[in-house]
C-alpha cells in the first residue's frame, strides 16, 4: 500500500483492499478505466458524501475489449488521476495489474441474455460480458454498501442492476446523471482522442437526441419517425458514422410505438475521426429517473 498526494491510500492486491476495508462504515465504490474528468468526479463525490469510504478502481479491463477496438492507446496517466480521486474526496484507490484480476487459469464469465443484447451488446460483441464480470469480481473484492455508475453508459448500467438482482449481490446499485460540457457533448475519457474542433462536431450526438425529444414533445409516438428526426441531424455531418440512434423502454427492447415510461431513452452511438462515442437522454425532458425503478426494470 502506498500513500500519494492528498492522502490517498492506494492499493494494488485484493489483500491490501480487504485490510484498508476492515472495520469501517459503509463503503461507496466506484469502478472506472481511469483517465478521470468531472463526470468521474462527480460519481466519487456522491460515492464520498454518502459513505463513510469512497473506494475508487482503475482498471482497464481487456475483457470488455474487442479484438479492434482500443485498449492498446486507452488513455492513462495514474498521477492525475490520483489528484482527481483525492479533490473529489476518495480515500483509497484500487489499481490492480491484469494478472491480479485474471491469473492464469481464469475461467469464469458472467454472460446475461436480454438487456445486454441489443445497441452496444450487437454492435460490440462480448463487451458486457467483460464488463459484467469484472464489475462483479470488483464488488466481490471491495464488497461496497453502494455502486455508483454513470447514465452516459445507460445499457451498462442496465446491465449491472440486472445482474446484481439477478445474482443476488448485495450491493445498492445508484446511477448519476450525465455529465456533460457547456456545448452539451457528453464528458467521456475517449473525447480525449478528438481535438477542439473534432469535440465541437461531435456535440452533433447530443444534439440529434434533443431533436427526437422535440419530435416526442410534438406529439410523435411511432418508434420509426422518432429515431428518424434524430438521424436527420446526423446526416448533417459527413464525419458521422452511426453504429444505432434507437428509442427504447426501460427493458431496451425496441418496440413499434412508444408507451409512456419515464424510463423511456433514446440512445446514440457513432464513430467521429474514428473514435467510438455513446450519449443518451429520457425520451421526455420532464422525466426524471424514478429512484424506485432502475433502468432494466425493478429488482
Ligand atoms: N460524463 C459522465 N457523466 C457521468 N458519469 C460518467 C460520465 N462519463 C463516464 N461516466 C461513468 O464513469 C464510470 C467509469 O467510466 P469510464 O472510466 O469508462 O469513463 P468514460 O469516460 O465512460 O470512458 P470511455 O470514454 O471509455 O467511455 C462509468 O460508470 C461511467 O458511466
Ligand atoms: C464499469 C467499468 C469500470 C468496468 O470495467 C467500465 O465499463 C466503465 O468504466 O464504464
Ligand atoms: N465506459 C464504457 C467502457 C468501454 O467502452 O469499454
Amino acid at each position: 500500500m502506498t500513500e500519494a498526494p492528498g492522502g490517498v491510500q492506494v492499493v494494488r492486491t485484493p489483500e491490501a483492499l480487504r485490510a484498508v476495508r476492515q472495520g469501517l462504515g459503509p463503503v461507496g465504490f466506484v469502478p472506472t478505466m481511469g483517465y478521470l474528468h468531472e463526470g468521474h468526479a462527480a460519481l466519487i463525490r456522491r460515492a464520498r458524501q454518502e459513505n463513510a469510504l469512497a473506494v475508487v478502481s482503475i482498471f482497464v479491463n481487456p475483457m470488455q475489449f474487442g479484438p479492434t477496438d482500443d485498449l492498446a492507446r486507452y488513455p492513462r496517466d495514474l498521477d492525475r488521476d490520483l489528484r482527481v480521486c483525492a479533490e473529489a474526496g476518495a480515500q483509497v484507490v484500487f489499481t490492480p495489474d491484469a494478472g491480479v484480476m485474471y491469473p492464469p487459469g481464469f475461467s469464469t464469465q458472467v454472460s446475461l441474455t436480454g438487456v445486454s443484447e441489443p445497441l452496444d451488446g450487437a454492435a460490440r460483441p462480448g463487451h458486457f460480458t467483460g464488463v459484467a464480470t469484472v464489475v462483479l469480481k470488483l464488488l466481490n473484492l471491495v464488497q461496497p454498501d453502494r455502486a455508483y455508475f454513470g447514465e452516459k453508459d445507460w445499457q451498462q448500467l442496465a446491465v449491472i442492476r440486472r445482474m446484481v438482482a439477478d445474482l443476488n449481490v448485495p450491493v445498492q446499485v445508484v446511477g448519476v446523471p450525465t455529465v456533460r460540457a457547456d456545448s452539451g457533448l457528453a464528458l467521456s475519457s475517449r473525447n480525449s482522442y478528438l481535438g477542439t474542433e473534432q469535440q465541437a462536431r461531435a456535440t452533433v450526438l447530443s444534439r440529434a437526441l434533443r431533436a427526437v425529444q422535440a419530435a416526442y414533445a410534438a406529439g410523435e409516438r411511432d418508434t420509426a419517425r422518432l429515431e428518424q428526426a434524430g438521424l436527420d441531424v446526423l446526416a448533417t455531418d459527413p464525419e458521422v458514422q452511426p453504429d444505432y440512434l434507437a428509442v427504447v423502454p426501460p427493458d431496451l427492447q425496441r418496440q413499434p410505438t412508444v408507451t409512456p415510461d419515464p424510463l423511456n431513452r433514446v440512445l446514440v452511438a457513432a464513430r467521429m475521426f474514428g473514435v467510438r462515442l455513446i450519449d443518451n437522454l429520457p425520451l421526455d425532458p420532464a422525466d426524471p429517473v424514478p429512484a424506485a425503478l432502475p433502468p432494466g426494470g425493478p429488482a
